[in-house]
């Protein structure tokens, strides 16, 4: 490459960049930063180094596994550019000390991050902050770089991104038919008794399965529990799935013992499916296993050669590739279950463990748990190596695809350093040359989207859901966190009482978080003002009440307010709108009646309050 201008290599030297992400790309840009003379830089990784990691992240080699990402990216580089001012922090760029304020001290984000959360996060703080971002994505081949920037291009939120695939509770809880269903089941499973666990993610049988309940002679959701799940862990199994105990709650009385939780997952819960007759009409019904009498062989096979290779991890094929019997399963089940109880045990009160495709343990609790159970409904058994690619959603990065990313970001930084934003442009790596013979496509950047709720002067949403059933918390959780990617949200009644329903400050609203919406005054046409002071953002979220929701979704995000408003009233209910861009499914957990409890107002103590309140904490 040509050496650059004098005059622009100088605008390199003075620009203060932020790069956040230390991984596969963030690697390589950080080299192509220093080469290109960017020289005051500072770097962001939560992440310590995993040996996975070696095969593309050339900043690191064998002797810093388990040592932080930022920090020995930054040793790296200062072993080849030692007069580089580089600053690492080992920490996530959405833990609260990096608000807007931190943002503000760089001219140029470039971001190197692999998930959506962060991304969305990083998108609003620059936007608050006034800093241009260089977003920056690979997928096995395909490559992508864009860059936003306030009021010129469009931002990271302005187009909907696909939901990520998820399948149906019934599915995965009653009639799983695909290895994938199995799988999820088994992460479930892990989070049930070991991690976080999700009222959504319910591993148990589902007697509210509309399958289930046909009326066809007899109804199946009223059959009596069979005398073997008497003593059920997850007594869910009234249709209104009332009464849920927790499945840890029963594990921990048990132990974890591997047996009793094998006979209870893989032959009691079996036998229970099995007496809701109206889902093996026209289905292979499941078997029920026995832990004493498992074969050591592969379903379908009359010879064991290839199952005592697979029971000794050895044999010809690579470890990982070998797919284990069912009475490997058993024994590899028995053995992670007890060492996932003396890591759970050793956690600080509270704690719990979380899944990670590249902890051992955990991947082979996931393999034996999801291959137990497609055994049990026929289906194909997986490997080690292929349940933990599907487990992890795994693309393989490919390093040449970073380096080429880590370029492009490079490329349209120096545009943005230069002064020449509108030189920019989002570039694709596609898969196959296009007709000109290109690999390398680029585009003008669109210009921000006018409804976007996260870049438009305008920040609102409109909801539809059942205000006498939607709880406080599955509208923190569900609404704003997971699906407008909120942080730490305050939430304020907008209807001039002040009345706060969510608070980002810890317990204060604890109180409410069971009561419905309704219970609040929350009703149809009410208008929630939502505030992040994290990321600096506001939005006002109007409810339309709906009772009708099927199939397990519980609520509609309608983010076109152009269509759905009518032209003079602004209070007036929209009607029914077709034009939907999120769904996000889900049981609804039946509402506790309790009393509306008024909060402080925001004047006593608002949001503003606490923004000062965190940076005291800081000291800034
Ligand atoms: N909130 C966050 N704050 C700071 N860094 C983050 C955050 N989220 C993700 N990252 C980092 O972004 C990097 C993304 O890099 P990459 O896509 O290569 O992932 P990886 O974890 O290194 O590899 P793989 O996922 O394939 O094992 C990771 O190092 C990850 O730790
Ligand atoms: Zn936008």
């Amino acid at each position: 490459m040509p050496a650059l201008p004098k005059e622009l290599l100088e605008k390199v030297a003075a620009t203060k960049v932020l790069v956040v992400g230390a991984g596969g790309i963030g690697c390589e840009l950080l080299k192509n930063l220093v080469l290109t003379g960017f020289a005051d830089i500072e770097v962001i990784d939560l992440d310590i180094i995993d040996v996975s990691n070696l095969n593309r992240q050339f900043l690191f080699h064998k002797q810093h596994v388990g040592k932080s990402k930022a920090a020995v990216a930054t040793e790296s580089v200062l072993s080849f550019c030692p007069t580089a001012n580089i600053k690492h922090h080992h920490n996530s760029i959405m833990s609260p000390e990096f608000g807007v304020s931190f943002f503000k001290q760089f001219s140029l984000v470039l971001n190197a991050l692999d998930n959506r959360a962060a991304r969305n996060h990083v998108n609003r703080l620059c936007l608050a902050a006034e800093v241009p971002l260089v977003e920056s994505g690979s997928a096995g081949y395909l490559g992508q770089v864009s860059v936003i920037k306030r009021g010129v291009t469009e931002c990271y939120e302005c187009t909907p991104k696909p939901a990520a695939r998820s399948y149906p509770g019934c599915t995965i809880r009653n009639t799983p038919s695909e290895p994938i269903h199995c799988i999820v089941w088994a992460k479930h499973l892990f989070n049930q008794l070991f991690g976080e666990a999700d009222i959504d993610e319910d591993v148990s049988p589902d007697m509210a399965d509309p399958e289930a309940q046909q009326k066809n002679g007899q109804e199946d959701g009223a059959v009596d529990q069979p005398a073997a799940n008497g003593d059920a862990p997850q007594t869910n199994n009234s249709s209104s799935n009332a009464e849920r105990m927790s499945t840890r709650k029963w594990a921990i009385d048990n132990n974890y013992d591997p047996k009793t939780l094998f006979n209870k997952l893989f032959n009691e819960d079996i036998r229970y499916l099995l007496s809701m007759s109206n889902l093996w009409k026209k289905r292979t019904p499941p078997i029920a296993l026995n832990y004493d009498s498992l074969p050591d062989e592969h379903p379908g096979s009359s010879s064991s050669s290839s199952a005592s290779s697979a029971r000794g991890h050895a044999g010809s094929g690579i470890k990982d590739q070998v797919v284990w019997t069912p009475m490997t399963c058993r024994d590899e089940f028995d053995h992670a279950v007890a060492t996932l109880r003396d890591q759970l045990s050793k956690k600080e009160d509270g704690h719990v463990l979380v899944w990670d495709k590249d902890d051992e343990t955990a991947v082979h609790f996931v393999t034996a748990c999801a291959n137990l159970r497609a055994y049990v409904f026929g289906i194909p058994l997986k490997s080690l190596f292929d349940v933990k690619s599907m487990a992890g959603n795994i693309i393989p990065a490919i390093a040449t695809t970073n380096a080429c990313v880590a370029g492009m970001i490079v490329m349209e930084a120096l545009k943005i350093v230069d002064g020449r934003i509108d030189a920019t442009r989002s570039v694709f790596i596609s898969r196959l040359p296009n007709p000109r013979g290109k690999i390398l496509v680029d585009q003008i950047p669109d210009k921000p989207n006018p409804k976007c709720y996260v870049c438009s002067e305008k920040s609102e949403v409109f909801v539809k859901l059942n205000t006498n059933a939607f709880t406080v918390k599955q509208l923190e959780d569900k609404i704003l966190k997971q699906t407008l990617n909120m942080v730490a949200p305050d939430v304020e009644l907008a209807d001039g009482s002040g009345t706060i329903i969510i608070s980002s400050e810890e317990g204060e609203t604890t109180a409410l978080q069971d009561k419905t919406l309704a219970e609040l005054k929350v009703v149809d046409g009410s208008r929630l003002q939502c505030d992040d002071y994290m990321q600096n953002f506001e939005l006002s979220l109007i409810i339309i009440h709906c009772q009708d929701f099927k199939d397990g979704i519980d609520f509609v995000i309608i983010t076109d307010i152009a269509d759905l408003k009518p032209k003079e009233a602004d209070e007036e209910m929209p009607k029914e709108e077709e034009d939907v861009e999120c769904v996000v499914a889900s049981e609804v957990m039946p509402p506790e009646t309790v009393g509306l409890k008024k909060r402080r107002t925001a004047d006593s103590d608002g949001p503003d309050t606490k923004r000062a309140r965190i940076s005291d904490q800081m000291g800034d």
